[in-house]
């Protein structure tokens, strides 16, 4: 035990090289005297430079989770940091600066993200003269740029009412960059266009990636988002659950390349990993599974012995008795 706590001393912190790390985080509601448990020890790593999407079903916390990284909320427990901010012992000021210079945010109702009496020009510089610090000419050379980037020189003297649903959201997103914060969050940006303006929008995002190199989280049920992006992170019951990687491979035989997505399961800190259902259904595993470690992998079989087969609902398999790999002294299987 001593030495296996010392070689840990000896590695860095979890996510030390992440740009946002939630380790373990929880956030609790208590309404009437009901508490909510929106987030029940959650962990994510976002690297610098990242465009991810965030999904999930409907009150599995990523609403809670991007108020959290957005500085709107604080988590109950665990630990959370961006851009080297913690987010659960910033005072007022530091709150506010953090809202002002390190995240930018795109909601999903196109009226929350503007004010309607600015055209769009105004409505970009505005961010930048709140901070201060810059001549206006500086700040309008600015933001005609960022205009310019998202393909929005014709609606540079616009009021939000004069633009559509898409030039709004790519809007909101020039807002959200004026003070080039580090992260840009955006909460289902695209919830409400049709879906060729959602690809324009998504095309804004990628572009902020590309152009300025901004980290992107963006959350969304939209399933071509998703699969544009190279990470997709799946959140259930207030936890990530799984992953889906998605790379360009060159076949070798025809040189052609194309893209594959496979997905991963998460395994935390303390070697749980969420099975999906459909998986541990299929072999009737309920109440424990036996694990064999292998070289390469870990085999995870459906418990076969006279009480757990009782249990289970699951057909012929493997013999109960198989050896298991797993360490005596409670190691974890990962
Ligand atoms: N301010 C609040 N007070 C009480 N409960 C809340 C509050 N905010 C969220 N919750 C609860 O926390 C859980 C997670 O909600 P959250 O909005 O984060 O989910 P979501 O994944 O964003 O859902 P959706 O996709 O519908 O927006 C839900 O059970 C919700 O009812």
């Amino acid at each position: 035990m001593e030495r296996r706590a010392a070689s840990r001393r000896g590695q860095p912190a979890y996510g030390h090289d992440a740009l946002i790390a939630c380790d373990r985080l929880v956030r609790v509601f208590t309404t009437d005297g009901v508490e909510v448990q929106a987030l029940q020890g959650l962990d994510l790593l976002v690297a610098e430079g990242e465009l991810m999407a965030l999904v999930g079903a409907s009150g599995s916390g990523k609403s809670t989770l991007m108020n959290i990284l957005a500085g709107l909320d604080v988590p109950t427990a665990g630990a959370a940091k961006v851009a080297g901010r913690d987010l659960l012992t910033m005072d007022a000021k530091a709150r506010l600066g953090y809202r002002r210079d390190v995240v930018g945010f795109v909601w999903q109702q196109t009226a929350r993200n503007l004010l309607p009496y600015l055209t769009a020009l105004q409505n970009v510089t505005l961010p930048m003269q709140l901070r201060g610090g810059r001549r206006r000419a500086a700040r309008t050379k600015a933001a005609v740029e960022l205009l310019s980037m998202l393909a929005l020189d014709h609606c540079r003297d616009r009021r939000p009412h004069q633009l559509s649903g898409g030039e709004q959201q790519r809007t909101a997103i020039a807002v959200a960059l004026a003070n080039t914060p580090s992260v840009l969050l955006a909460d289902e940006p695209t919830g409400e266009l049709d879906s060729h303006t959602a690809e324009q929008v998504f095309t804004a995002f990628r572009t902020a990636n590309e152009e300025l190199g901004t980290t992107i989280v963006i959350v969304t049920h939209d399933q071509a988002v998703a699969s544009e992006v190279r990470r997709t992170v799946a959140i259930r019951d207030g936890r990530t659950s799984s992953e889906v990687l998605r790379r360009t491979e060159r076949d070798a035989a025809t040189g052609q390349e194309s893209l594959v997505a496979r997905e991963y399961a998460m395994l935390d800190r303390a070697g749980r990993l969420q099975l999906p259902a459909e998986y541990t259904s299929s072999l009737g595993m309920e109440y424990r599974v036996l694990l064999e470690l292998e070289s390469d992998h870990i085999g995870v079989w459906p418990d076969r012995t006279a009480d757990g087969a009782g249990r289970g609902r699951g057909g012929a398999g493997e013999d109960g008795a198989k050896g298991s790999g797993v360490a005596e002294d409670g190691g974890e299987a990962s």
